[in-house]
């Protein structure tokens, strides 16, 4: 939890430079990993009913009362948790957190806490020659736990964002067959499978990441109209490309663009959903995100942030015709891009 400043010791920290200002950085690390044990000791869960105390919280939680009691002062002291007497309770920043929530972000917190505890040692090495020091899908391959929790970040904010991504760009009447390349939980299938009744999609990704979408599409009952392949095949009329461009070096992205368009019949639709580099009416969090994003994609990955314009010019050396762009409101850090194989504009498909 980002500390809550007094106005003169933000001066001294922040403005003044008085005392070093890496000192709140500092306390703001340990503050994650404290939550983040927290949260995998299922602390803030046992406080949504409301303040208790050490001892008995001790006792539902399985730990050792006094290490306990050491954890929930040091998240009461960062702003996890307020504490009155001898009793703790949920702080604002804990009921982000709470399972119960519908997209919960405990799901975010516990993924990046695994990640970036496990993977960014050597940070500096991957600046110094440009390699990347991890390999973040074998990794992730290797941590079921993680591994799940990445797949449901994924959906939780494919969930957010259908609406707005279906809306701003419908797809052409009589579309009959999409395909998902990197489509993972399968949630933008599914999408767009229930607003299309003639529509039936089929999900490329890594041969692991096929099962958590089978099953999201079974639960929506669409088992028979989202199919799960390897390969994604030919003479489909819309294709997406949603957050999958960002994992990869320059050369294969590009590549992965001209796969994605010589799937598509002449007239098919290319959706590109990705992270903007420099997000336009993103506010400090998110700019600031997208920027550690970035260092996170080159160290794990080996991947980039790219912008429109060169997402545009991929599309149109892959045969598509001028991309329309679209900021997207839920995210400001997102950007949707929409282009038509062959020479069409995208309107000329509607
Ligand atoms: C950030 S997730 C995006 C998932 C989904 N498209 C979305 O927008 O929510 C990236 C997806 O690309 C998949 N992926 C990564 N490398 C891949 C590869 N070489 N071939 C196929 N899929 C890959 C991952 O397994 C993951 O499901």
């Amino acid at each position: 939890m980002p500390l809550s400043l007094p106005p003169q010791e933000a001066a001294r920290y922040l403005v003044a430079g008085q005392a070093p200002a890496p000192l709140v950085d500092l306390v703001h690390t340990m503050a994650f990993h404290a939550a983040a044990a927290g949260l995998r000791l299922g602390l803030f869960d046992a406080l949504a009913g409301g303040a208790r105390g050490p001892e008995e919280l001790a006792e539902e939680l399985g730990a050792e009362p006094y290490s306990l009691r050491v954890l929930l002062d040091a998240l009461a002291a960062t702003g996890y948790l307020e504490r009155d007497g001898d009793r703790y309770a949920n702080g604002v920043a804990a009921g982000w957190l709470l399972s119960s929530t519908p997209g919960s972000y405990g799901t975010a917190l516990g993924f990046w806490h695994a990640l970036i505890s496990e993977l960014w040692s050597g940070l500096d090495g991957s600046v110094r020659t440009g390699t990347p020091g991890a390999d973040f899908y074998a990794w992730l391959a290797t941590r079921s736990e993680v591994f799940r929790g990445f797949h449901a970040l994924q959906r939780n904010l494919a969930d957010w964002l259908f609406e707005e991504v279906a809306e701003a760009v419908p797809l052409p009447k009589g579309a009959a067959r999409l395909l998902d390349l990197g489509g993972g939980h399968a949630r933008f299938s599914i999408g767009y499978c229930l607003l299309h009744e003639g529509l039936s999609a089929t999900v490329v990704d890594l041969p692991e990441a096929l099962e958590t979408g089978r099953a999201n599409a079974e639960a929506a009952g669409l088992a028979g109209r989202v199919g799960f392949a390897t390969e994604p095949g030919t003479g489909h009329d819309v294709v997406l490309l949603f957050n999958v461009l960002h994992g990869f070096a320059p050369e294969p992205a590009r590549r992965l663009v001209e796969e994605a368009v010589a799937a598509l019949r002449p007239g098919g639709l290319a959706l590109v959903l990705e992270t903007a580099p420099s997000p336009v009416g993103a506010g400090v969090v998110d700019t600031a995100f997208a920027r550690c994003f970035e260092l996170n994609l080159l160290h794990t990955q080996g991947g980039r942030l790219y912008p429109a314009h060169v997402l545009d010019e991929w599309l149109r050396l892959a045969g598509c015709g001028p991309a329309t762009v679209h900021p997207l409101r839920r995210m400001a850090t997102r950007v949707l891009l929409a282009a038509v194989k062959g020479d069409t504009h995208y309107e000329t498909v509607q």
